[in-house]
């Protein structure tokens, strides 16, 4: 009944956070909420919604049927007109014409705004409803959609995946009255499930299927994890990373500046202190040096002291040296003077005693001569007469009862000489 869809490409959208994915056909995102009645579609729009636009996001939260006036009306004949029963096909198309004039009029010209557009319900919601549901043909639900939407079809779609009796609890929990499609029985509802799964399966890439039995804080962080690798930075976003950029980049550049200040700084600071170490070990050296000068100066000066002194010893050694060599050869000479003065006394008196006993011999000669005399003349006169003997006698010095001892002194003249000789000996 609907013939091939003319997909038409719009202008190129914004930019694509899917790094070599298919060219956007909008600057905007499409995103439909999906599931039964009661899993809490609403919920998680409203959370999501205000997440995106604390982002900086425009975002367009609207609903199937019931986003526009005539959405309104589709949806109270829909679910509510109890007066004339739709058969399923009607129903259908008016689920469509209410989609055609949703995106006509909001979805579409808030796409080409660049504007998050969150959908409670679209073209799954008719497959699973007036396909699984209703026992239409789903390539005829699709093609009566894709007509609808000329084209267009949701970046993300998100199925709360939910056991219907669960959501009817919610649901009872609810004010209202349940719409006509809510007051279906149970095994439709199975159904309406089992489609919205088999159609997720079909294209994964583009569903969210989360379990809805969980805390509905969860759910909406789920979503934002989707979303997080899927829109781009919001412009409000991208200009805050800009400042924070360029802030950080202004910090790295104060930080540059302000190591490389730190780098100079160190630089003179080591400069300054290699030149104070230097200067240091320079005076250190020049002391040492002046210490060991000093030091060698002193030691020169000790050595020549202790030379000089040395030298002093030794010339006072010396000179008393040569003074006992002086006062030896002195006593020498002395010695040698006394001994040749001795010497001299010895040959003095040997010559005395020489003289001495040459005497006594001339004087033992003189007196044997004389005795001689005195015998030849005592001869004579007793010859002549004794008084001439006695005269004679007396001439020669004795008296004349003397003769006998003249003879004798003759006779003992000898043994006098050789005491002479005995005491020259002991005087040299
Ligand atoms: N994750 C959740 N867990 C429990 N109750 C929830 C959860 N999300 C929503 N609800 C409640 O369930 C009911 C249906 O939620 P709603 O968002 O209106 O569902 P839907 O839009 O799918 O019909 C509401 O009373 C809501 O407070
Ligand atoms: C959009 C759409 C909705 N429906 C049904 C599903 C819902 O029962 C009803 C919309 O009711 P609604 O109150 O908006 O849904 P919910 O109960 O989840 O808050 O319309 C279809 O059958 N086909 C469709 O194409």
């Amino acid at each position: 009944m609907v013939g091939k869809l003319r997909g038409r490409r719009w202008r190129p959208g914004g930019p694509s956070r899917v790094a070599g994915g298919p060219e956007r056909a909008y600057a905007g995102w499409f995103i439909a909420v999906e599931g039964g009645d009661g899993v809490g579609k609403s919920t998680q729009i409203s959370a999501v919604a205000a997440w995106l636009r604390g982002r900086g996001f425009e975002v367009v939260t609207t609903r199937e049927p019931g986003g526009t006036p005539l959405g309104d009306e589709v949806r109270n004949l829909v679910l509510h007109a109890r007066e004339h029963r739709l058969g399923a096909r009607a129903e259908a198309l008016l689920f469509a014409a209410d989609r055609a004039d949703h995106m006509e009029t909001v979805v579409r010209p808030a796409l080409e705004r660049g504007a998050v557009v969150l959908t409670d319900r679209h073209v799954d919601s008719s497959v699973a409803y007036q396909s699984g549901g209703r026992g239409l043909a789903a390539e005829d639900v699709v093609a009566l959609s894709a007509f609808a939407t000329d084209g267009v079809r949701p970046d993300l779609v998100v199925l709360l995946d939910l056991d219907p009796a669960v959501a009817r609890a919610r649901r009872e929990e609810r004010t209202g009255v349940p719409d006509k499609l809510e007051a279906e029985a149970g095994d439709f509802h199975e159904r309406v499930r089992a489609t919205f799964l088999a159609r997720s399966k079909q294209d994964p890439e583009r569903y969210l299927v989360i379990d809805a039995n969980q805390g509905p804080q969860i759910l909406t962080g789920a979503i934002q994890d989707r979303l997080d690798g899927l829109l781009p930075l919001s412009a409000e976003e991208t200009e805050a990373a800009a400042k924070r950029a360029a802030a950080l980049a202004a910090a790295i550049a104060r930080e540059r500046e302000f190591q490389q200040a730190r780098v100079a700084e160190e630089a003179e600071a080591r400069a300054t202190a290699e030149a104070e170490d230097r200067r240091a070990r320079e005076e250190e050296l020049a002391e040492r040096q002046a210490a060991e000068q000093e030091r060698l100066r002193a030691a020169a000066k000790e050595r020549s002291e202790r030379e000089a002194a040395e030298q002093e010893a030794r010339s006072h050694a010396e000179a008393e040296q040569s003074e006992r060599t002086e006062t030896q050869r002195r006593e020498a000479d002395r010695r040698e003077q006394e001994l040749r003065i001795q010497s001299r006394q010895d040959a003095l008196r040997r010559r005395e005693a020489e003289l001495a006993v040459r005497q006594a011999e001339a004087r033992a000669k003189e007196r044997a001569r004389l005795a001689a005399a005195a015998a030849k003349a005592a001869q004579e006169q007793a010859r002549q007469a004794p008084s001439l003997t006695d005269d004679l006698m007396r001439l020669g010095g004795l008296e004349p009862e003397e003769s006998g001892a003249v003879e004798s002194s003759v006779v003992q003249t000898e043994p006098e000489a050789g005491g002479a000789d005995a005491s020259a000996g002991e005087g040299a």
